[in-house]
């Protein structure tokens, strides 16, 4: 696409989404923050793509979609097309022989919400400013103060000779008398060293906050029977049908939270009101939350106003206990009390409300299902599939219709109560993905694309820090009961037919200071029960490599216990009575202590660093390499000797098969023997 600078916005949004050249544009001042160009992708043939991102602090409530990024070479001479997908884009040059050009971001068009309204309009760039107290430096390579300084946001690039694995292949026929080194399959190659936009991405939300209102009850009716020959008949005025439920289950074929953390708050239906001829009313509509297996739910607040109303029960008693100073029966209370618990009928006298003559209230109700209802504050860890759903929230109950309030004194009671309000409840939801094994690496080090060497994953790969922004999981398979299994192949028997892999993104030194994406992540691996370092062989020292990680982990568990210990202390407010002296259990030969059948297991999270553990050193197929495998491996037996410290410096960290496997996974080089290691483990 060519084009000059002075082009103005119309002709660009010639070559947008027809979408955007039909709304009406907005002009938004708003500030880029964030911008920063990453490496060079790759080179084909005819022309040189680039990769950056952009970063904004945009005012939206929902972000849509980016438009286009106008941007130009500093000759003028041509446009680059760039198209926004996420707040990434591409540059395409026009010509692979131009080694340096300037970009300059001019604006960029966008569609997003604030609050229910749609906006699209332009973002004009006003100002750039680097990130305080974060890690710009490192993030940011390019908001150095001599861009800031720029009148505009120009990024100068310098081409570089583009790696070979990068120039795609011409498919010219060659005869095989030359000694070429042996290629690799054309389609396991672009599998394992895919261009940075072959990716399938899944929506991934591993955090929400959820409003929950259970439903409420429906009132009571006020009727009487009448038909042919009884003009005055008694009353028959149905009960409110009890609000909905909310229940939620673990279910295996969901992978994220973004469904349910879109709709933040969630109302159960409320219980229809009661009917004449006796009829009760219907119940409110229940809602079923349907949420991955290894989601953590933990109340933040509820406010239940049977709860409340309980409380004025007991006081209205004890207030009226120490005036009368009879001994009530617990179950009522005088109706004048609570007067805005009452429906009167129209034809009804309002002074009832006021003279006192309505009768005895009985007391709060709750509907059976909610003695199921976990204990407050619910904290659940949905860590298995459920074949039934739990109920975090029972519904209330319906108001009473008017022949519960027949007496003498009120043979054709014009009044009913009113049914009860919904329990209100925050939950606080966050996913820890549950996967076999959990591949920790520092950035760049070729965890994705040993994720995709090992099963059918298409994580993103990119020769750049941070390519992987969200976990992603693939499943290894080692017999798809279609011919020989990969089981056979490796000469045994097992049950287990697969297994799963979690990539989530790298961790750089000191990410428990919150630097690069921080530690967050980790908790995707920390059920994982085999890990597996993954280290870059061709980028500097492999052991310096792994002590770091470890550091980084060991760092993660301590915050963990401590944030554990915090939590359960909220929970367990209780010291043992003296007599009741701690137990004392045996142990077995293994160490392990022995739990009398009839008791409970205790509650004892194993330690990260008493998970079993391997290294994978990847890029092996790197000149000068060698060297560095040659150190890490004698580094990790003097670990299985007991000769060196277990890197997370914890005295009984697992060290008993302790190993490093080199492979090259993107020839797939290597890789075949890692199913097997972690069969072992995992057996
Ligand atoms: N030569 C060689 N390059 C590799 C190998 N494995 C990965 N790479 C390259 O290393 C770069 C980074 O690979 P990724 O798989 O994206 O690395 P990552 O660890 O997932 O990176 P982040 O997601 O950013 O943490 C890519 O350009 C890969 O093609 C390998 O075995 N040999
Ligand atoms: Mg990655």
């Amino acid at each position: 696409m060519q084009g000059s600078v002075s082009s103005s916005k119309n002709h660009m949004v010639n070559f947008l989404d027809p979408i955007f050249s039909n709304c009406n544009k907005e002009r938004f001042e708003v500030c880029i923050e964030t911008l920063f160009v990453k490496e060079v992708t790759w080179v084909s043939n005819d022309s040189v793509w680039r990769d950056f991102r952009i970063g904004f602090r945009q005012p939206f409530s929902r972000f849509v979609k980016l438009g286009l990024i106008r941007a130009r070479y500093d000759d003028g001479s041509s446009l680059l097309q760039t198209s926004f997908h996420n707040a990434e884009a591409y540059a395409r040059s026009a010509s692979k022989d131009q080694n340096a050009f300037v970009l300059e971001l001019v604006d960029v068009l966008v569609v997003g919400h604030v609050g229910n309204v749609r906006k699209v309009g332009w973002y004009v760039i006003t100002a750039l400013r680097p990130l305080r107290k974060s890690l710009t430096p490192f993030l940011y390579p390019f908001t150095t103060s001599e861009i800031l300084s720029a009148s505009r946001f120009a990024f100068h690039f310098e081409l570089r000779p583009a790696p070979s694995r990068c120039i795609r292949r011409n498919n010219t026929t060659t005869t095989s008398t030359t000694t070429s080194p042996p290629t690799l399959d054309e389609a396991q190659l672009s599998h394992l060293n895919p261009t940075p936009d072959n990716y399938s991405l899944t929506p991934f939300t591993d955090r929400c906050t959820l409003v929950l209102h259970a439903g409420s009850g429906g009132h009571g009716c006020v009727s009487f029977l009448r038909e042919k020959f009884i003009a005055h008949g008694p009353p028959n005025g149905g009960d409110g049908g009890i609000g909905g439920n909310i229940y939620i289950q673990a279910v295996r074929g969901e992978t994220s939270l973004h469904k349910i953390s879109r709709r933040r708050e969630l109302k159960a239906g409320r219980g229809k009101n009661g009917q004449g001829s006796s009829k009760g009313g219907q119940r409110g509509q229940d809602i079923l939350l349907q949420v991955p297996i290894g989601t953590v739910v933990r109340e933040i607040s509820r406010h239940d106003p049977v709860t409340v109303e309980e409380e004025l029960f007991w006081e209205e008693t004890r207030a009226l206990r120490m005036q009368t100073g009879e001994e009530r029966g617990n179950d009522t209370i005088p109706g004048a009390k609570r007067r805005d618990k009452w429906l009167l009928h129209p034809s009804a006298e309002l002074s009832l409300l006021h003279t006192g003559r309505l009768p005895e209230l009985p007391r709060p109700r709750r509907s059976n299902v909610s003695a199921m209802c976990p204990d407050a504050p619910i904290h659940l860890d949905l860590d298995e599939h459920m074949e039934n759903p739990i109920l975090l929230a029972a519904g209330a109950m319906g108001g009473l219709g008017n022949p519960h309030f027949t007496n003498k004194d009120y043979t054709r009671p014009k009044f009913a109560t009113k049914g009860d309000g919904g329990m209100k409840l925050i939950v606080h939801m966050e996913l820890k993905l549950l996967a076999d094994v959990g591949l920790v690496g520092l950035p760049n080090a070729g965890k994705s694309t040993l994720l995709r060497a090992l099963s059918n994953s298409r994580a993103r790969v990119g020769n750049w820090a941070f390519t992987t922004l969200q976990p992603n999981i693939g499943t290894v398979v080692l017999d798809d009961f279609k011919g020989r299994s990969k089981l056979q192949k490796l000469g045994r028997k097992s049950e287990r037919t697969r297994f799963t892999i979690a990539d989530i993104p790298g961790l750089i030194q000191d990410a428990h200071l919150d630097k690069g994406l921080g530690l967050g992540f980790l908790r995707h691996i920390e059920r994982a029960a085999v890990l597996a370092f993954v280290v870059d062989l061709s980028a500097g020292d492999a052991v310096a490599a792994v002590k770091s990680l470890w550091k980084e982990v060991s760092a993660y568990e301590s915050l963990r216990s401590k944030e554990l210990n915090d939590e359960t202390r909220k929970i367990v407010d209780w010291t043992p009575p003296a007599p009741h002296a701690p137990k004392v259990y045996e142990m077995d030969e293994f160490g392990e202590l022995i739990i009398p059948e009839n008791e409970l297991p205790l509650l004892v999270m194993p330690p990260i660093s008493a998970k079993p553990w391997i290294v994978v050193a990847t890029k092996a197929d790197l000149e000068g390499t060698r060297e560095n495998f040659e150190g890490l491996r004698g580094y990790l037996e003097g670990v299985l000797k007991g000769t060196e410290e277990h890197p997370s410096g914890k005295e009984n960290g697992w060290r008993r098969q302790v190993q490093v496997l080199p492979v090259s996974a993107i020839r797939g080089e290597g890789v075949e023997r890692l199913p097997e290691v972690v069969l072992d483990l995992l057996e």
